[in-house]
């Protein structure tokens, strides 16, 4: 691949994950970073840190921060948003109202709570369905990505151009990124990962072993798989960085913010305590009420993640909901 040109970047959000998107573009593109807090902006400005959401890592002098929405949006010919899936809808809306015709990028993972709708679906219903836009994601802890150490992500976009186009804008050799033409099946392999976070942190908060948990990987790709094939994914999808990738990642690795809600969750902590002392967005929490919903609509069987919703949002405590999944029947793989 050869240089590429610099290109003005706007990231939307300014919590661990669009913080350590930004200092990784910042590398070889004009970035400006628009988050809703002022005072943490002006921190970012002053010291280079933002100590709130990603403690101890030097930004690059070269990365702006912008408080003013409109005036980040207009700046840019790529606008990247990174805050909470709850926030997304509002935030392309504006974005179209203010800057339209840009390109855009997503980074939130979920299901909109109370539509169940993947993040495509509603930049579909803001910005039209064929405007040009895509996702990122796959296995990337914020912290790490924003250290520089070597990562692989996908930018699905359901445009083969677009996608090829902003991979070749965005890639670089320790942020490598794939493209991808299967947009629901990168959004639900990165949204339903979550759940099964919080799955695998409850099993191993209750000392259930490793074995448990690769059998709880495993047969969570089976469970993702199947929704997502109900949605019209390609199978091959979740065996691929959004789905496999992210989902060992999510299960296996400490930093993740869904496998400390189930680890808290074994201790018997209250999910609002939980939330309250974690400090930043699991988006696992709301995702696994959509897709059970999701689940029973498109019937397609869905047991560990009714199992953690009803954990989460019915009053099932860890014992109940591991106890109701090993009750099973058993059944062909
Ligand atoms: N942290 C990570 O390693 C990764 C996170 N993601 C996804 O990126 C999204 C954002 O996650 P994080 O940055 O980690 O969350 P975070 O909890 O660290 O930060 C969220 C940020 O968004 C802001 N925010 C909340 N609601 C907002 C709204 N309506 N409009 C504008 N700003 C709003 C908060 O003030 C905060 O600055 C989530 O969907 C997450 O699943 C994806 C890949 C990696
Ligand atoms: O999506 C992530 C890594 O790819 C981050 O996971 P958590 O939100 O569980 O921290």
């Amino acid at each position: 691949m050869g240089t590429v040109s610099r290109r003005r970047i706007a990231v939307f959000g300014a919590g661990a994950w669009g913080t350590a998107l930004a200092q990784a573009f910042s590398a070889s593109h004009e970035v400006v970073l628009w988050g809703r807090d002022r005072g943490q902006l002006e921190e970012i400005a002053r010291i280079h840190e933002n100590t709130r959401y990603l403690r101890g890592v030097r930004l690059r002098d070269t990365l702006a921060v912008e408080a003013d929405f409109a005036r980040a949006a207009a700046q840019a010919e790529l606008h990247l948003v990174v805050t909470p899936l709850a926030g997304l809808r509002t935030t392309v809306r504006e974005l179209r109202r203010l800057a339209p015709g840009r390109a855009l990028l997503w980074a939130c993972k979920g299901f909109e709570a109370g539509t169940g709708k993947l993040p495509h679906e509603i930049v579909a219903e803001e910005c039209g369905a064929g405007s040009a836009s895509g996702v990122l994601t796959g296995p990337s802890f914020a912290a790490e990505v924003a250290r520089g150490l070597p990562a692989a992500i996908a930018l699905a976009a359901h445009d083969a151009d677009f996608a090829r186009h902003w991979v070749g804008v965005l890639h670089q050799p320790r942020l490598r990124i794939y493209a991808n033409t299967d947009l629901v099946g990168c959004e639900v392999g990165g949204a339903v990962k979550n759940v099964m976070a919080i799955a695998a942190g409850v099993s191993d908060g209750m000392g259930f072993g490793l074995n448990a948990r690769a059998a709880l990987i495993t047969r969570g790709l089976a469970e993702i798989a199947r929704l997502a094939r109900a949605l019209g994914a390609r199978g091959e999808t979740l065996m691929g960085l959004a789905g496999m990738g992210d989902l060992i990642l999510t299960c296996t690795g400490d930093l993740s913010r869904n496998r400390r809600v189930g680890l808290a969750l074994a201790e018997g902590k209250g999910l609002a305590d939980i939330l309250r002392q974690l400090g930043h967005v699991a988006e696992g929490v709301s995702t696994a009420r959509e897709v059970v919903g999701l689940a029973r609509r498109h019937g397609v069987e869905m047991p560990i993640c009714e199992a953690i919703d009803a954990l989460l949002h019915h009053g099932l405590d860890a014992r109940g909901a591991v106890e109701r999944l090993l009750a099973r029947d058993p059944r062909a793989e």
